[in-house]
């Protein structure tokens, strides 16, 4: 049984070398991004609200889309989710085994081979050591690196390391699968191989949420969606009209 549960979840990022000369106390709020706040004790540090009172509960079998304009907060939440960010306040309850599809540089040492950073991936995904071992010769073959995977992974195009990140993460099924659209770059006979392997993967993953900008993505992929606006909720529920809600907040 996998499930997610936020109850009132903020995120706020303190900023020290940012000018705070025309913030003066005030609340700046421009059309992208979270809220830029001055810090109240010091003139010398701004505060980026990323994620304010965000309250979500996802059970099994759902397909949640986020949504909204750049520097909505739909990474946060993402990251968040994926106990990569610890909330400033709120509460968030995972219950189930969690892959993160983005960031994918997090647990890749640049110094370390390409069958290195397999071992290091999958323990950064939580996979026992033996496991990892057992899948390595699957992995590598998915990945077509061939004799690139005994060199250092700095040697590596950003391609290449999104293909070695991309296999190890979409090894082994987890409960709940955490998305950001862009896989990243690859050539195209990679995506379309990833395609399929994620369509594969995605089928028997519990819960799915999804962070796009691409209306068709998320129409194809999510029931339900939320709208974000300026690191809050402005809208939660079925993905046709939170894209409405989307399309009428840009004056489209
Ligand atoms: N490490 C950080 N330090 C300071 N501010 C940050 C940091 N990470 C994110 N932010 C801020 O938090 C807000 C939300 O950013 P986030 O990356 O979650 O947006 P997003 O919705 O994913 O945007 P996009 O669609 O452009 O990817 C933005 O205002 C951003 O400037």
């Amino acid at each position: 049984m996998a499930s997610i549960k936020l109850e009132n979840v903020s995120v706020s990022f303190p900023v020290y070398s940012a000018s705070t000369r025309s913030l003066k106390n005030r609340l700046i709020q421009s059309a992208t991004g979270g809220q830029i706040r001055a810090d109240t004790v010091s003139q010398r540090i701004s505060v980026v609200q990323a994620l304010q009172d965000i309250n979500i509960s996802l059970e099994n079998g759902d397909r949640l889309g986020l949504i909204g304009h750049n520097g909505a907060g739909k990474t946060t939440l993402l990251r968040v989710l994926g106990g990569i960010y610890e909330p400033n306040s709120g509460r968030v309850t995972v219950e189930g085994s969690t892959v993160p599809l983005f960031d994918i540089a997090l647990g890749m040492n640049q110094e370390s081979t390409g069958y290195e950073n397999i071992v290091l991936r999958g323990l950064f995904l939580g996979l026992p050591r033996k496991k990892i071992h057992a899948m390595m010769d699957e992995i590598a073959e998915f990945t077509e690196l061939g004799d690139f995977l005994d060199l250092p992974i700095r040697t590596y195009s950003a391609g290449m390391q999104m293909r070695l990140a991309f296999a190890v993460s979409t090894s082994v099924v987890p409960d709940i699968l955490l998305l950001d659209e862009g896989i990243g770059a690859g050539d195209a006979a990679f995506l379309h191989k990833a395609r399929e392997r994620l369509e594969r993967f995605t089928e028997r993953v519990s819960i799915i949420v999804l962070s796009s900008h691409s209306e068709d993505l998320v129409r194809s992929m999510c029931s339900k969606s939320l709208l974000m606006e300026h690191g809050q909720i402005v809208f939660a529920g079925p993905t046709d009209e939170a894209l409405d809600h989307y399309r009428a907040m840009r004056g489209w």
